[in-house]
């Protein structure tokens, strides 16, 4: 398979520019992120043939998360370190940090604390949509960084989102919304009055607000990526605004 210098595209001067960034990193912190990458990868590809094997052997999603969560949980809080590498490499705090406390949002306080909702089918698609995101991205930054990175990698990365995205932002939404019966029966996490702090938080509400907060946050997500591919794929110049 053709490599990204090879893939051509024709846009040597972006080409170069684009080159002279990468040169920038330091040894060591292009030490770290291989070794980041790697790591995220098989972590990602551990938890992705745990599901296909739970799911020939029980032939059924109920108890998969279950099966997996410890994985899940660790790879996804790992991921909190996106938002260190921003110092380091040519991506937005903004769009890594709503990406990433969404994700550690739902694995923590969803998937985690609401048991009832575990088996919910809207769970397994963005287990397998996050499942097959992150294996492909994190296999693009490692390759990417070895600088022989495979086109049909490069591709999928910059095309996969496309489906991708939306498919596990529905499986995001039907999950938050199936656990709401149970948030407001048990009033979890939620502050009434009369209490010693005199604040009142009413998590029902919050995870509504949650929910709302998707319609502008997420076009900006999916509009970045578009930009990303146009840049990657395409060449095309972007100039962005620094956070
Ligand atoms: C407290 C409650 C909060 C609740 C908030 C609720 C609102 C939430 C709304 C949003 C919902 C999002 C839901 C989301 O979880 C759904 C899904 O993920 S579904 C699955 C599909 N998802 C995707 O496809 C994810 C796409 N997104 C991303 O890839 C990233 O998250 C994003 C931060 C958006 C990526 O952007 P970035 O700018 O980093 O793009 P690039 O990958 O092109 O990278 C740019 C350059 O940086 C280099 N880079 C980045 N990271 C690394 C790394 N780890 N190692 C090495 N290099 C790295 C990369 O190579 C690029 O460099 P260059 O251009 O020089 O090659």
């Amino acid at each position: 398979m053709a490599s990204s210098e090879e893939d051509g595209g024709g846009n040597g001067a972006v080409e170069e520019k684009e080159k002279g960034k990468k040169r920038k990193l330091g040894a060591l912190a292009t030490a770290w992120l291989i070794f980041y990458n790697v790591a995220m990868t098989a972590g990602w590809l551990v938890l992705g043939i745990a599901m296909v094997r739970f799911y020939i052997q029980k032939g059924t999603h109920r108890g998969l998360f279950r099966s997996v969560q410890k994985t899940l949980k660790f790879f996804q809080t790992f991921a909190l370190l996106e938002v260190v590498h921003c110092a380091v490499v040519r991506t937005s705090v903004l769009v890594t940090g709503v990406q990433v406390s969404s994700r550690i949002f739902m694995v923590w306080f969803i998937a985690h604390s609401i048991k009832q909702i575990q088996n919910e089918e809207s769970v397994i698609l963005f287990l397998v949509v996050w499942t097959v995101t992150e294996i492909t991205r994190y296999s693009f930054y490692t390759f990417n960084l070895l600088n022989h990175l495979p086109y049909f990698i490069k591709w999928a990365r910059y095309n996969f989102f496309i489906i991708l995205y939306p498919a596990g932002v529905a499986g995001e939404l039907l999950t938050i919304y199936a656990a709401l019966p149970y948030v407001k029966k048990t009033g979890m996490f939620s502050l009434r009055l009369p209490n010693k702090y005199n604040v009142s938080f009413d998590y029902y509400y919050f995870l509504i607000i949650v929910m709302f907060s998707y319609v502008p946050l997420f076009p900006q997500l999916y509009f970045h990526m578009l930009r990303q591919r146009r840049r990657v794929l395409h060449g095309e110049v972007i100039v962005e605004k620094d956070d």
